[in-house]
């Protein structure tokens, strides 16, 4: 429902984005992630037909921005990062206004704002003055502004920016309720709310598409091994040994704690193992190529009698995945500084 060819905004500092490409289907709700002056803003501007590309085109339900502004802007509703509110209207009267500036007919308007005001639990706030709404109430009138034409698509800038937790919750609540029925677009630099609203991101770095992608399956496509963490009963050098001579192994990464002391007979007979109570190694294990080789490792352990106590496949997290593209370490580095870290729940700082 959404083309963007190879379009290119080019300031006059040079900066904008280049030859971004992508396209959205019907119902997905697409994340647009990206470090501060990445290009979102650029981005959504033209796809919302308020800035115009200096190359490429911008097609929205086969209509283009460039030929048809005017009807494709009809199948969009933009919420920018600060919402275009009157301060002095009230809540009505500032539907009422944007209602007729989209020309819905005069007749269909009061069923129009009725119905977003219950879309948006705006009921009992329609006579208040916007300027006295909190921030989230704001952001509600917002929304309430980009669906009242009914866009096919919707595209958010950073939608939940500025909102305390609670108001946070309940945006995002209300775009997972939009996302029923409307395409959305939404730029943030959040990844939970990636991980919690959105079927697909893109990531954006320096005005270019880095990344397209569903976020449950961005770790295997980025991750160059297969990573296992294990914690193993027995001797320490016994196993660390046997886990590096088993086939399919690229690596073997002992982690932080120490492992208990071990007799030095077992260390020095490791075939004739014997695990005292408590003795385990926890090791991360990295196959030698992107093989799953859990069960290699099951048989191995098993066949030496060194029980593995847990097993747990790693895998980048969409935080560690973010820092790689948009900070151009290489996957190498990374893995060699430790390899995946656990999944953030923090927003990505600004640069
Ligand atoms: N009107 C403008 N004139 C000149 N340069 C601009 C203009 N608007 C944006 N830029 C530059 O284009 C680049 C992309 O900016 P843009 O605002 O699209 O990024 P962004 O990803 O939305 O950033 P943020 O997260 O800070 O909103 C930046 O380098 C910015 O400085």
């Amino acid at each position: 429902m959404l083309e963007v060819k190879q379009v290119s905004k080019l300031y006059e500092n040079q900066r904008g984005v280049r030859h971004i490409d992508f396209s959205m289907n019907r119902g997905e709700i697409v994340g647009f992630l990206g470090p501060n002056g990445a290009g979102k803003t650029t981005t959504m501007r033209m796809i919302t037909g308020y800035l115009n590309p200096t190359h490429g085109t911008i097609t929205i339900d086969g209509m283009s921005m460039a030929d048809h502004p005017k009807k494709a802007r009809q199948q969009i509703g933009y919420l920018p990062e600060t919402p275009p509110l009157y301060p002095e209207m009230s809540v009505r009267a500032y539907l009422q206004f944007i209602a007729d500036l989209r020309g819905i007919p005069v007749r269909e308007q009061k069923q129009r704002i009725g119905g977003v005001i219950e879309r948006l639990g705006l009921e009992g706030r329609e006579r208040q003055i916007i300027r006295s709404l909190s921030k989230g109430y704001k952001q509600r009138i917002g929304l309430a502004q980009a669906i009242l034409h009914n866009p096919d698509l919707l595209v958010l800038d950073e939608p939940t920016s500025g909102l305390d937790p609670k108001q946070i919750i309940e945006i995002r609540q209300l775009i997972r309720e939009l996302g029923e029925n409307h395409t959305v677009l939404l730029s943030t630099h959040i990844l939970p709310e990636i991980n919690t609203l959105c079927n697909r991101v893109l990531i954006i770095n320096q005005g270019s598409i880095v990344l397209d992608g569903q976020p449950d399956q961005l770790a295997n496509t980025m991750g160059e091994t297969f990573e296992v963490s294990l914690e193993v009963k027995g001797p320490r050098e016994a196993v660390l040994a046997e886990l590096r001579d088993t086939p399919g192994v690229g690596s073997v990464r002992e982690l932080t704690g120490e492992p208990t002391a071990l007799a030095d007979a077992e260390a020095a007979a490791p075939d004739t193992a014997v695990t005292a109570e408590g003795e385990t190694v926890k090791v991360v294990v990295a196959s030698a190529d992107k093989t799953d080789i859990r069960e290699t490792l099951f048989y191995r352990m098993a066949d030496k009698r060194y029980p593995i106590v847990s097993m747990k496949k790693e895998s980048l997290s969409l935080e560690d995945i973010f820092l790689k593209l948009t900070t151009n370490e290489s996957l190498d580095s990374a893995a060699a500084d430790g390899g995946p870290t656990p999944e953030a729940e923090e927003a990505i700082p600004h640069a």
